[in-house]
Parts: C-alpha cells; sequence; structure tokens
C-alpha cells in the first residue's frame, strides 16, 4: 500500500502562499525556509550569505579585453549554449568559470568590459541544488499573460491562503516571500506542455529561434475592445464574446435537432442519410423556381457523420441517366459563396418518383427573401402597388451581396457553367452579411440541354447577370415585386443610393454587362471594402479564437483531475486518493479552488483558478507552497512535479483497463 509521504512538520503555521506574491526584492540577510520536497524528503536549506553583484565586482580584477579565453560567451550566456563553440568561437564556454570570475570580482563598466551579461537581481540567493543546475538559461517569466490582465484589472490580486486569521496570512505573505526568495532559481530548458501529447512533433524545438518559447500564454490579440474604464472590463472580456459563443451554440443545437414525430411521414433514411429532419417554413407546395415542387430537408450521413441538406424535386422522372453525372462537376465548383453539392440521385422512398440533391447544411440560415421579404414572398398581393416598405436596405449591405454574388459567379463561369438560381430564395445568408448560392446544378440536371453548347452556356451566363440585377432590384426597394416596375424602382433606387449603385444595378438588369470579368472590374473599388470588412472580420475571429487557445487542454486537466481527485477505492485500497502522490494532488486542488481569505470568505476567482491549471498545463518552474489542512504540514512543489504526478496518476488508473 502507498503510504502518505512524509512531511515537514514546521513549527510555523504555514499557510498557502498566493500565486501573485512574489520574491522578496529587498536585501537581506539569507533566509531559512522549511520545505518538503515531493517525495517526501524534507529539506532545510542552509541560509546562505546573499551575494550583491555590485560588491563581488567591486573587487574584481578586470580582465584583459584581449582575453576572450577568460571570457564567457555571450551566447551561453544568453542562450545556454553556443553553436560556433567547436567552430573556433574564442570565447569561455564553461559556464561554471563565469562564477569564479564574478567572485573574483570586476571594476565598474568602460569600453574595456567584457561581453554584457544580463544583471542578476541582487535579491536572488542560489540555493543548495544550484551546484547541480545545467548552463544558465534566462529566467522565463511564468506568469501567464492572462494573469498580468487580471491583475492590471484588479482581478487577480486576493491573498489566497486557507488561514483563518489576518495574522495568518500575514505570516504566509512573508514566509512565502522567503520560500520563493529561496527557491526562485529557474534552469533547464523550455517545457513543452504538447510533449506527452503527440502534438510535439508540429513544435519541433527551432535551433535558430533566439527566446526559449513559453506554451502557456494568454496574450490579448488585436482587435482590441476600445478602452474600457476598469469598472467596466470584466472577466468576459477574456473568453468568447457572449454574442459568438451563443451563435454557435444555437447553431450547433440546429444541427442537432430531430423530430421523432415525422418518422412516420418521411423515410426513415435515403441512401446513407438517415433522421430526416424538414427545412421548408411552410407546408405550402411551390414549383414556382424549378417547376417542380421543392422540399429541404436536414439529414445525417451514415457515412462520415455529417449533417447535410437534401433537396428533393417531387414527381421529377430522370429521362437519361447522364445528365446527372454534370453534378459531378458542380461538386469541384468550389466557392466560398456557394453552397456546395455532394451528391444527386433518384428516389421512390417518398412514394413518388423524386429527384434528391445533398447540399452542404448550414445550420440557422435563412433565404434572403425570408431576410428582406418576410414569410410567404413568393405571394405578394397582385392587386398591390410597388410601394416600396420597410426600413430602406444600407447601401453597404447591397453592395455586400452584390460582390459576394459575383465572386461566386466569376468562379462558376470560369468553370464552364451557369448559377442559373440567382433568386431571393435561393440565396442562403449564413451568418452576418455572408451569403451563399444555394441550389446550384439543378437546373443542370432537370434541363440538361441548355448544358449541351458553349452558345446556350454562354446565353445562361449572361441571365446570371440580369437575374442579378433583378435581385439587387428587389433587395434595394424591399419588395419582390419591386421587377414589375422596373421604372418606378429605378427611380426609387436613384433617390435612396448612390450613382454607382444605381448605374451598376441598371446595367445588370438591362443585359449591357457582358460579362462577369468585366462586370467585376467595374465594382472593383466595392470588392476591395469588402475584402477589407472581411479581413476585420477574421481579425476578430482570431482574435476570440486565441481567447480560446488552451480551452481544450484545461479540460482535459480538470478531467483527469477528477479522475483521481477523492476517488473512493483504487486497487483495493480505500486511502489511494489521499496517498502518495495522489496527496499533492489534493493540496493543490484545494490551493486551486478551496481558499478562504483573510475573512474566511471562499475566494472564487477565475483568473487564480486559470493561472495555476495554465501553469500545471504547462509544467512550469515556479514553486508553490501546499499546506495541508491542519496547517501543520507545508510542501514546496514545482508546477512541473505536480504535472508529473497528475500523469503518472492518471497512467495508473488507465493501466487497469489494459
Ligand atoms: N443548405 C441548406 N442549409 C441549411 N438550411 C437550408 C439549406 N437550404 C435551404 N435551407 C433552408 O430551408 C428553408 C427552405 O428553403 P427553400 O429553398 O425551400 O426556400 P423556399 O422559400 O421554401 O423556396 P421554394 O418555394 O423554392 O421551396 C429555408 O429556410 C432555408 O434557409
Amino acid at each position: 500500500m502507498t503510504e502518505r509521504p512524509s512531511t515537514a512538520s514546521s513549527s510555523h503555521p504555514f499557510t498557502q502562499s498566493s500565486p501573485s506574491l512574489r520574491p522578496n526584492t529587498s536585501s537581506g540577510p539569507g533566509i531559512s525556509v522549511t520545505s518538503s520536497s515531493p517525495t517526501g524528503s524534507r529539506t532545510t536549506p542552509p541560509p546562505e550569505p546573499r551575494r550583491s553583484s555590485v560588491a563581488s565586482s567591486a573587487s574584481s580584477p578586470r580582465p584583459k579585453a584581449k582575453d576572450s579565453s577568460s571570457t564567457i560567451c555571450r551566447n551561453i550566456t544568453i542562450y545556454g549554449y553556443c553553436r560556433f563553440q567547436d567552430k573556433g568561437c574564442a570565447f569561455n564556454h564553461d559556464p561554471h568559470s563565469q562564477k569564479q570570475q564574478s567572485g573574483a570580482g570586476r571594476g565598474k563598466f568602460n569600453v574595456d568590459s567584457p561581453s554584457f551579461t544580463p544583471a542578476t537581481p541582487p535579491k536572488k540567493t542560489i540555493s543548495p541544488g544550484a551546484a547541480d543546475a545545467a548552463p544558465f538559461t534566462p529566467k522565463q517569466n511564468h506568469s501567464t499573460g492572462l494573469q498580468h490582465g487580471f491583475e492590471n484589472m484588479g482581478l487577480g490580486e486576493n491573498v489566497y491562503s486557507p488561514t483563518r486569521s489576518r495574522r495568518r496570512a500575514n505570516k504566509m505573505k512573508t514566509t512565502a516571500n522567503a520560500a520563493m526568495n529561496a527557491y526562485d532559481f529557474t534552469v533547464g530548458a523550455p517545457v513543452n506542455p504538447y510533449a506527452q501529447t503527440g502534438v510535439d512533433m508540429f513544435y519541433q524545438p527551432q535551433q535558430t529561434y533566439q527566446h526559449p518559447l513559453n506554451y502557456h500564454l494568454y496574450a490579448p490579440l488585436a482587435p482590441y475592445p476600445q478602452k474600457l474604464q476598469p469598472f467596466q472590463k470584466n472577466i468576459h472580456g477574456f473568453f468568447l464574446s457572449d454574442n459568438l459563443r451563443e451563435e454557435l451554440q444555437k447553431k450547433a443545437d440546429a444541427t442537432l435537432q430531430t423530430l421523432p414525430a415525422v418518422s412516420s411521414i418521411l423515410p426513415p433514411s435515403i441512401e446513407e442519410y438517415h433522421q430526416l429532419v424538414p427545412l421548408d417554413t411552410s407546408n405550402q407546395k411551390s414549383a414556382q423556381v424549378f417547376g417542380y415542387p421543392s422540399w429541404a430537408y436536414k439529414a445525417f450521413s451514415s457515412e462520415d457523420g455529417n449533417a447535410y441538406a437534401l433537396r428533393r424535386l417531387e414527381g421529377f422522372r430522370l429521362l437519361n441517366e447522364a445528365d446527372i453525372r454534370i453534378v459531378q462537376r458542380w461538386r469541384k465548383v468550389l466557392s466560398a459563396n456557394i453552397v456546395t453539392i455532394h451528391d444527386a440521385w433518384t428516389t421512390t422512398k417518398f412514394g413518388d418518383s423524386s429527384i434528391v440533391f445533398a447540399y452542404d447544411y448550414h445550420p440557422l440560415s435563412k433565404t434572403l427573401a425570408e431576410t428582406h421579404f418576410g414569410p410567404n414572398p413568393r405571394y405578394p398581393n397582385p392587386t398591390r402597388q410597388h410601394q416600396p416598405t420597410g426600413p430602406i436596405v444600407p447601401e453597404q449591405v447591397l453592395w455586400s451581396y452584390i460582390v459576394q454574388v459575383a465572386s461566386a459567379l466569376k468562379v462558376i463561369h470560369s468553370a464552364g457553367l451557369a448559377a442559373r438560381v440567382i433568386e431571393p430564395s435561393k440565396i442562403l445568408l449564413t451568418s452576418k452579411m455572408r451569403i451563399r448560392l444555394n441550389c446550384c446544378g439543378i437546373f443542370d440536371v432537370i434541363h440538361p440541354e441548355t448544358t449541351r453548347s458553349q452558345e446556350s452556356v454562354r446565353e445562361c451566363q449572361q441571365e446570371d447577370l440580369t437575374q442579378l440585377g433583378r435581385l439587387m432590384l428587389s433587395i434595394a426597394c424591399n419588395t419582390p415585386s419591386a421587377v414589375q416596375y422596373p421604372q418606378k424602382s429605378m427611380e426609387y433606387i436613384g433617390r435612396h443610393y448612390s450613382i454607382q449603385l444605381r448605374d451598376s444595378i441598371y446595367y445588370l438588369y438591362t443585359g449591357s454587362t457582358k460579362n462577369i470579368d468585366e462586370y467585376v472590374k467595374s465594382i472593383a473599388n466595392q470588392a476591395f471594402q469588402n475584402l477589407d470588412s472581411a479581413l476585420h472580420y477574421e481579425d476578430s475571429l482570431e482574435s476570440a479564437l486565441s481567447r480560446e487557445l488552451e480551452n481544450g487542454r484545461l479540460v482535459r486537466l480538470l478531467c483527469k483531475f477528477g479522475f483521481i481527485n477523492e476517488r473512493p477505492e483504487y486497487d483495493h485500497d480505500p486511502r489511494w486518493s489521499e496517498t502518495g502522490d495522489r496527496y499533492y494532488l489534493k493540496l493543490f486542488r484545494d490551493y486551486v479552488f478551496h481558499s478562504v481569505d483573510e475573512n474566511n470568505n471562499p475566494v472564487v476567482d477565475m483568473a487564480h483558478v486559470l493561472s495555476c491549471l495554465n501553469k500545471l498545463d504547462a509544467g512550469v518552474d515556479e514553486k508553490i507552497m501546499l499546506v495541508s489542512r491542519d496547517s501543520m504540514n507545508c510542501f514546496v512543489v514545482t508546477y512541473k512535479e505536480l504535472k508529473r504526478q497528475v500523469e503518472s496518476c492518471f497512467q495508473d488508473l488507465s493501466k487497469s483497463r489494459r
């Protein structure tokens, strides 16, 4: 049975230290701290006289400028190694000799001074362990960017202590400072937290990289929200924005939605697709666009588990099997403004002869008709005169639509095809200002004659441009009937929008624009504006992504903790989770989650939790002091050691599965 590790008894009621407590910078005598290594051995580093670099340098003989063999190589000092050591570098590569040098003392700086060495802060006291230390590497700043962020806004300033009184808390501060002074000596290579997960192949150490990569950073990426007052900042500023999170969650919810009630009406599966959910917002049959009633369903593919949108044309009979092969050409037409098609087949599973097309599914998308004309846009009152109603659609939105459809048409026409569905009900708005042409390829299957000659394809391409003009006319006037009164509609557009927009729509509508290349040139200035907005949006998404960077790792870490902490029994040992390495993990859990402040109030500070977990995840060399619940024992351990313990305990548990 594994025994609880021996602990260091202390005459002081040691308490947990705050992660924000930094080593004491005041000069003073060397410190003595009682601590315990995680292996259970009790160590009491003897007090060491504090060495002042100033004092020692005063008495040192000045090295001769030309005596390079006695001067420590600058590369050793800064990077810990020198690539030219065996290639003729004349400087000294033995870091230990530096100690002797500095021990001998140096004169004040002047042009003859040897190579620059980053000053060792006078506060440092070298611990006994330093004798075995690897070559000195400049110490990383192990505080996370996140922590800095929180500290800046005053969120991370709590004193974490399980102590029950202010006196204890003060004592803790002093003790912790002393402990940190004694142990705050960082050596060795940067820790790669991905090393055990197989991800490290992407993070091979780069010999030419001059600064050791710190793997647990949360540095905010631009664009930043405009400067906020401290009281306006809150913790949400460090995570995905609520709007974006909610949008993504709603989309996930819509994707996973199933309707058991429709299983009696719809076939349980067609080809590889199952769990059909109707997407149509009304069950009115309309053959307006394709000449056949069309229905849209969401379904899951049993081949890859993804959701797809199925488009069914009711009552369609395929006369020539070869006609459906055009879908293979459409599959290769990839554009950010086209809903990608995947497959097409005929079926009788709906009780009739239907043809079904499988497209990408874009959850919660709306058609432009639904967005701008409201529900049932296909049935405008025929007696109603053309009267644009509703708010004026911003010109920027109209240009964005034009540029996006033009971009899709450019790709389609370059592939020798024509879209043929530039209809408000067949263009999807998949997120803010983001549109995609839907149902591409359907006309080529149901009217294949138009694809057989280049001439007819060119005519269809020309028709695409005219359709774009009609589309913009109706959206700018906010009504589908605008195309029935082109003159009045153009007057309306002339009154409310710029001349460039009016002319652009006019040339499209009247067929004066000869081809897509010519048209794209005429709207180049708008295309650049659109590109700029898209890049800004990309920046903001990347910034949001960076905030979520390590969340996956932290969840995995918490899961491992969940497996280990408070486990009632393992390997016939009811005290398993309380003994051995697990004891430190228990105390660490207390330190992270169960701290109380000096008034005995629970410290519920996400900054503290995230900072601790990030450091544990990265396995940094920073020390923390863990205190037993009775405050009688304390341990000074590094996050690196804790990380190793988490891994080994988790391995123990996973072993039993094998
Ligand atoms: N690929 C898709 N991904 C997600 N939703 C889609 C997809 N295709 C269509 N939809 C949704 O399905 C609904 C119905 O689409 P549909 O194209 O049938 O529009 P409609 O107005 O009913 O036109 P029609 O009269 O031609 O059927 C719309 O709300 C649309 O957003």
